[in-house]
């Protein structure tokens, strides 16, 4: 039925962020296939704090310089002491090491704060995009995914790219310019030694690459399973009454440990092969540090280099070692970052719903008037779902739709409010093309009571006032008492400020139907669309529900998504679909007279419901 119709009566969001989402979304932007097309745009994000990101950079050359500065002076130091210069020296070493090491803490707790502000504003304005983009995309975007995945990348997968922002893109960016100065440092001071501690690079470099080929598609496998089972656990606690219905608990629990289980298997990988690279390192950091002592020993003896300079550089090598470790065990981080972003982009990619340019228009007064005029659709390219449909309906005419499941009365509904775009013909409101109004407005001239309108957690006062934000109290009220909700919400123990839960746990059925027809009541739309309840409700709120849609109906022009005979027999117009076609059209009488489908299905089912209420 209508499960995807998101009631699309006013924008829940502030203007503003719908408005800078649309701005954006207008821009061609490169699809994210490559990581570095990722990193780019990442890029275009945090360049937003260019100032902040400048800072941060000044504070990382400053930290590097300094870890640089502090061995070179102990291998002075000691080559002083060696050379007899006393002890006076000595303290003003100390003093300046001290110095050293105090600024180079100072240094990078100040970039490490910078680097959080910047971290938070760049993910801040990625998740809003992101949101704004979800809304934004077509109804079909969501016809086909799971909310629980979608729900994943704008947390789980976001998060991952604010951790690596805060921490490890500027250990990074560190390691590159703490490796590069201790190689300039180390070739100054003797060319010999730093071939030595070279020896172990290709190992580290090939070993590292060896293993992050290996890691890097098992972490885009990690997310993607992660995705997987949160959209499992949405779903499966939002349909939590069906599975125990059905008695389903134990299919769940089996398909959840499968997925569970995929979670641990890339996982396990992912970890196990990257937690491969510190063991590798160290063990070459260990051998390069060995090289250094023994032959630099040999060296001294033969006054090729001095004791200080060996210091220096076993300092060096751990110093030269330790950022090359870091940069291996940063860069899973980030690529399983990188494989988060990849993941939002994609969204952000996403086709949105056709945009409102080129002379589309708002449109200021409807009377109501719908017309179909050789209508043809479809969803997929495999044949029409709608086929040459054509119809007027008057101002303030009652519209049924009638036929066997899959008809397409749904589709057609869609159509009418642009959840889809229609192909070939047209489809006019007040002899207006659709097309060419701006789809807020069509929809604002629009309400619909589905049978299962969806509630907001919150008041019951906010759930009747998503009809129209700015109403007032008295209004809200008004309208709840023409929809019959009245009474029921007073006698709740905190009347319309009331909590609901989500989906308006805490009151029935028809106590939720009654409030989505005062909030269509608030709405006051020209045209209003209704799906009729197929499901039993006691009698006494049924006929509650009918006298509110009576009144609601009143002076509107209205589509009826009819079961009940009486609605049927009440309409001005009733349209007969079958299998995408519309077969007949007339009022009941009319209709039986044709002798068609419609007399078969009136004969054939409808006319039991008649006896029954004595027609
Ligand atoms: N999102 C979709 N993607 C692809 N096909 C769809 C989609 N929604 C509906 N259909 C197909 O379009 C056809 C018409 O569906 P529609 O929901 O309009 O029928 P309906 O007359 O409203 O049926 P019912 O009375 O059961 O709600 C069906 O064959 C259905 O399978």
């Amino acid at each position: 039925m209508f499960k995807e119709l998101v009631e699309p009566f006013r924008h829940p969001y502030p203007k503003s962020v719908i408005q800078q989402q649309g701005d954006s979304g207008r821009k061609k932007r490169a699809k994210a296939k490559d990581w570095s097309g990722t990193l780019g745009r990442l890029w275009s994000y945090l360049a937003q704090r260019k100032a902040k990101l400048t800072l941060v950079l000044v504070m990382v050359v400053f930290s590097s310089a300094l870890a640089l500065l502090g061995p070179y002076l102990l291998g002075t130091a000691i080559d002083n002491y060696l050379q007899g210069s006393g002890g006076k020296p000595w303290a003003w070493f100390l003093l300046g090491l001290g110095l050293i090491y105090a600024g180079s803490s100072l240094t990078s707790w100040l970039q490490n704060i910078w680097m959080i502000e910047v971290a938070q504003e760049t993910v801040y304005r990625m998740r809003s995009d992101l949101f704004a983009k979800l809304h934004a995309l077509p109804i079909s975007f969501y016809s086909k995914r799971q909310q629980g995945e979608i729900m994943s990348r704008v947390t789980n997968d976001i998060e991952n790219v604010s951790s690596t922002l805060n921490s490890s893109a500027i250990q990074i960016f560190s390691s590159v310019l703490t490796l590069t100065g201790t190689i300039v440092v180390m070739l100054y001071l003797s060319p010999i030694l730093t071939l030595l501690t070279f020896i172990v690079v290709p190992l580290m470099v090939f070993g590292m690459r060896w293993i992050t080929r290996r890691t890097g598609p098992l972490y885009k496998q990690r997310q993607k399973d992660l995705g997987n089972l949160n959209g499992y656990i949405e779903e499966t606690l939002s349909g939590q009454r069906m599975i125990k219905a059905f008695s389903q608990e134990e299919r769940v629990l089996r398909e959840f440990r499968a997925r569970n289980a995929a979670i641990r298997r890339s996982s396990f990988w992912a970890q196990t092969i990257s937690g491969f690279i510190p063991k590798l390192m160290n063990f070459l950091n260990n051998f390069s540090f060995a090289l250094v002592a023994g032959i630099g020993g040999v060296l001294a003896i033969y006054g090729q280099v001095t004791v200080g300079v060996i210091i220096v550089f076993v300092e060096y090598a751990r110093q030269f070692t330790r950022p090359l470790n870091d940069l291996a065990n940063q860069w899973n981080t980030l690529l399983s970052a990188i494989a988060g972003a990849e993941r939002v982009f994609e969204v952000m990619d996403e086709d949105e719903e056709a945009s409102d340019e080129n002379g589309v228009q708002p449109i200021d007064q409807v009377t109501g008037k719908v017309s179909f005029s050789h209508v043809y659709f479809s969803y997929e390219s495999n044949g029409d779902t709608l086929e040459d449909i054509s119809f007027t309906a008057e101002p303030g005419e009652m519209i049924a739709l009638v036929g066997p499941t899959g008809a397409g009365k749904t589709t057609l509904i869609q159509l009418l409010s642009r959840f889809y775009e229609h192909g070939r013909g047209t489809i006019a409101i007040d002899d207006r093309d659709i097309a060419a109004i701006r789809r807020d407005s069509l929809r604002s001239y629009m309400a619909f009571v589905l049978q299962d309108s969806f509630l907001f957690q919150g008041t019951i006062r906010d759930n009747i006032a998503f009809g129209r934000l700015d109403a007032s109290d008295v209004e809200i009220e008004e309208a709840a008492r023409l929809a019959n909700a009245h009474s029921f919400i007073t006698r709740l123990p905190q009347g319309y400020d009331q909590i609901l839960g989500l989906g308006g746990d805490g009151i029935s059925q028809g106590q939720k139907q009654l409030l989505a027809i005062a909030r269509a009541m608030l709405a006051n739309p020209a045209i209003l669309v209704l799906d009729e309840a197929t499901s039993s409700i006691d009698t006494v709120t049924e006929l509650k529900i009918q006298e509110g849609l009576q009144r609601l109906m009143k002076g509107r022009t209205s589509f009826v998504i009819a079961h009940r005979l009486n609605t049927i027999r009440q309409a001005d117009k009733i349209l007969v679909l079958k299998e995408g076609q519309l077969i007949e059209q007339g009022n009941h009488t009319t209709l039986l007279e044709q002798g068609g489908f419609y007399s078969e299905l009136y004969y054939g089912h409808f006319q039991e419901q008649d006896e029954e209420n004595g027609g």
